[in-house]
């Protein structure tokens, strides 16, 4: 239509396990730190809670691995998810795009929030760290789109205004999704189709 104008689209982008590699990181720092102790291999998670899995492979081990994720250091020396950085830094240069980055901090948040800020503006740079919204309900967020790895992202607001993009990651590759949700394989994929599916005029 004559003198229309896109609106801007607004795309909120989760951190692990979209941006940073939360499981691998865990993994890693779970063999280090108990060696010989029975573990899951990425190809064999499932389910959201890292911990609760590990829980139900022996009971101790549920706190094991929480002890891993808490300590200080876990979250800054996350490695970024192949792709993510240079697909975030195209992403903020798009006409018409708004990008932020949320994400949950754990309950127990000394070092991890403090940390997500750090980890921001070492892969990112200082102006990213500008994006960042930390909440423990993504619900009450407005936004076009939210790409997260958890399958089911709820809380207060019953009707989120985001489409939930489902990016795939270990945990949630066995999940067959009912229409019309979507998934992005990897930032390989083409997110930027989904961007332009979703733009409004
Ligand atoms: C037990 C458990 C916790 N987490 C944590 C890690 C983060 O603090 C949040 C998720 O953050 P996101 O940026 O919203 O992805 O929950 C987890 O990711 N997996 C676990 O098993
Ligand atoms: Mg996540």
């Amino acid at each position: 239509m004559a003198g229309s104008r896109a609106l801007p689209l607004r795309v909120l982008v989760d951190m692990d396990g979209v941006l940073a590699n939360f499981e691998a990181g865990v993994l890693r720092g779970f063999l280090a730190r108990y060696p010989g102790e029975p573990h899951v291999e990425l190809e064999e998670r499932k389910g959201f809670s890292v911990r609760e899995q590990y829980r139900c492979l022996r009971e101790d081990l549920g706190a094991k691995v929480a002890s891993v994720y808490e300590s200080p250091g876990f979250f800054l020396g996350l490695d970024p998810i192949p792709g993510a950085i240079e697909a975030m830094q195209e992403m903020i240069r798009m006409p018409d795009t708004e990008v932020f980055i949320c994400t949950s901090p754990l309950q127990k948040y000394e070092y991890c929030v403090q940390e997500k800020y750090k980890w921001v503006e070492k892969h990112l740079g200082p102006q990213f760290v500008e994006q960042l919204i930390l909440t423990r309900d993504k619900t009450i967020v407005s936004a076009d789109l939210l790409f997260d790895d958890k399958d089911t992202v709820k809380g207060v607001e019953p009707n989120p205004s985001w489409e939930h993009l489902l990016f795939t990651c270990c945990h949630n590759t066995h999940l067959e999704l009912q229409p019309p949700r979507r998934r992005l394989l990897s930032w390989a994929n083409d997110w930027r189709a989904i961007l332009a599916s979703n733009r409004r005029e």
